[in-house]
């Protein structure tokens, strides 16, 4: 799978509970026209969004289950229940949160990797980082891909985004890191994925800039105040 998305777009078609577009008829529907377009893997969140998409698209699926536990700010794929609910789904490949934070229940992600590994060895394991000692530990224990899709979203990096000071986080990934690395979070041009990719990340992950209308809406209204502020 990792050959077969190299120097690709994968799509992330995802709708949580009060979102307009939650469903997962319509994730299927949007991970159908991400494949017109040409993606080559789609990220989802969920088992009935997966078996949706499975039905609908060929394409290789990039698996997470978003659960909130009390005590933990880990939220992607946190425990071996939604883990479960993944190799259910037939996943290609699952993500984790691979941060340093507190797992529900005091589960360590080495224990994780170990499950997975046992309970689907053909499934590939993708960590979903926020620095780069979250991608050191996710290389040394394993992981087949390190994604950037946490930078920006714990207590330390808050308020970041991937193409800050021209992409300096990806490109110290790049360097540390000898597994793939993929650019996620925030890539809402072609030409941010385009430069992601010439860097020398594997593949680029977008999300709400395809998928997300209510986000794409926004912008185009931000940018059109914008201007007429300017106009004053
Ligand atoms: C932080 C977090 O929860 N990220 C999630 C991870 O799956 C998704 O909500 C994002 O849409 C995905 O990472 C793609 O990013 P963007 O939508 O910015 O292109």
């Amino acid at each position: 799978m990792l050959n077969q998305i190299k120097n690709s777009l994968i799509v992330s078609c995802q709708a949580l509970e009060g979102e307009p577009l939650h469903s997962s008829y319509i994730m299927s529907k949007m991970a159908l026209a991400a494949f017109q377009g040409g993606a080559a893997a789609i990220r989802a969140n969920s088992k009935e969004d997966i078996l949706a998409i499975k039905k609908e698209v060929p394409l290789p699926v990039i698996g997470i289950v978003k659960r909130n536990y009390p005590g933990s700010e880990v939220f992607i794929t946190p425990t071996k229940k939604e883990m479960d609910e993944l190799f259910a789904a037939n996943c290609d490949m699952i993500a984790l949160d691979a941060t340093q934070r507190k797992r529900p229940g005091g589960v360590s992600l080495a224990d994780l990797v170990a499950y997975a590994r046992e309970k689907a060895p053909e499934v590939k394991l993708m960590a979903d980082v926020s620095g780069l000692e979250d991608a050191l530990q996710a290389e040394q224990l394993g992981f087949d891909c390190i994604s950037t899709t946490l930078y920006g979203y714990t207590e330390e990096t808050s308020g970041k985004r991937i193409y800050d000071d021209d992409f300096s986080f990806l490109k110290l990934l790049l360097k540390e890191i000898r597994i793939p690395v993929i650019a996620e979070g925030n890539i809402i041009t072609p030409e941010m994925a385009a430069k992601a990719i010439s860097l020398g990340a594997h593949a680029v992950v977008v999300g709400g800039a395809i998928t997300r209308p209510q986000l794409i809406t926004q912008r185009f209204v931000n940018s059109i105040k914008n201007q007429m502020r300017a106009e004053k």
